[in-house]
């Protein structure tokens, strides 16, 4: 049976090899050498971490599963709403076809804050990094179900080539074991299975117990209130990566100092 990330895989396969012909490696790396240096993206997590919760918040127009999110999407002014609320980091989804998202929106939203940014896109190749590199991106996202151990590693080497760090995605223990034989430790487990969209924070429970000591641990997905933040910190969890349910508000400045200010 074919997944949607299976299908999500296809796309960005095309998509990247498109790309990799339109452009040529000496521009990408010119632009990439060009851009400002990466802004410390696990030492900004951790340093909010250390005296409340560490956020990452997400610029999300749309996803596979809730269709379009925000009409009034300005990537923009949520990028200042969320630094203004008290984030630690951002994530912008560049992945276009499922997501509505676009690299413009963070090379803008990036310009518009000092915090450090994560491209949210599907790697399938290391060219994906410098390119991520290129348009500014501080951090990618590796996820562990997409990619084989080879793949994984030899993308984290061009990320960690180009001093940006690396979100390791993972959804169960299988998953976890193999991220553990990279490099960073900067784990997120995504509590929404990217196989058919259910949501369960048991991923994050099952897992926390499993990071090693001195690793940055973050729960993703389906997080909505400060309640679910409270529950999770009373078992050990310090950072979150939230999107839709401050997405979804009127004054998402208000909304982020609510969860985690
Ligand atoms: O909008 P939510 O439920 O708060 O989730 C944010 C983030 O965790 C989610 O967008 C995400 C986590 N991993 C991903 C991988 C690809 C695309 C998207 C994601």
């Amino acid at each position: 049976m074919s997944t949607m990330l299976d299908t999500i895989l296809e796309t960005k396969r095309d998509e990247v090899a498109a790309r990799k012909a339109a452009n040529s490696l000496s521009d990408v790396q010119a632009l990439a050498m060009a851009q400002t240096p990466p802004r410390g993206f696990r030492a900004a997590l951790d340093a909010k971490a250390a005296s409340g919760y560490g956020l990452i918040a997400e610029v999300k127009k749309a996803s596979p599963s809730r269709g379009l999110i925000r009409t009034d999407f300005n990537p923009v002014s949520h990028a200042r709403d969320y630094q203004a609320g008290g984030a630690a980091c951002l994530s912008v989804l560049t992945d276009l076809t499922y997501f509505q998202g676009h690299e413009s929106y963070l090379v803008a939203a990036r310009a518009a804050v000092t915090l450090p940014v994560i491209r949210k896109d599907f790697m399938v190749d290391p060219w994906q990094v410098l390119e991520s590199r290129a348009i500014g991106a501080d951090a990618i996202l590796i996820i562990v179900a997409a990619l084989e151990d080879a793949q994984m590693a030899e993308i984290e080497d061009a990320a960690i080539g180009l001093d940006m760090d690396v979100l390791v995605e993972v959804h169960d223990e299988a998953e976890m074991e193999r991220a553990l034989a990279l490099q960073s430790r900067l784990i997120g487990v995504n509590n929404r299975n990217l196989k058919d969209f259910s949501v369960s924070f048991d991923r994050t429970y099952e897992l926390v117990g499993r990071a090693p000591q001195g690793c940055t641990f973050v729960a993703e997905s389906g997080l909505t209130s400060r309640e679910d933040l409270d529950a999770m910190a009373e078992r050990g969890v310090r950072c979150f990566l939230i999107g839709e349910a401050l997405m979804r508000q009127a004054d998402i400045e208000a909304a982020t100092r609510a969860m985690v200010g």
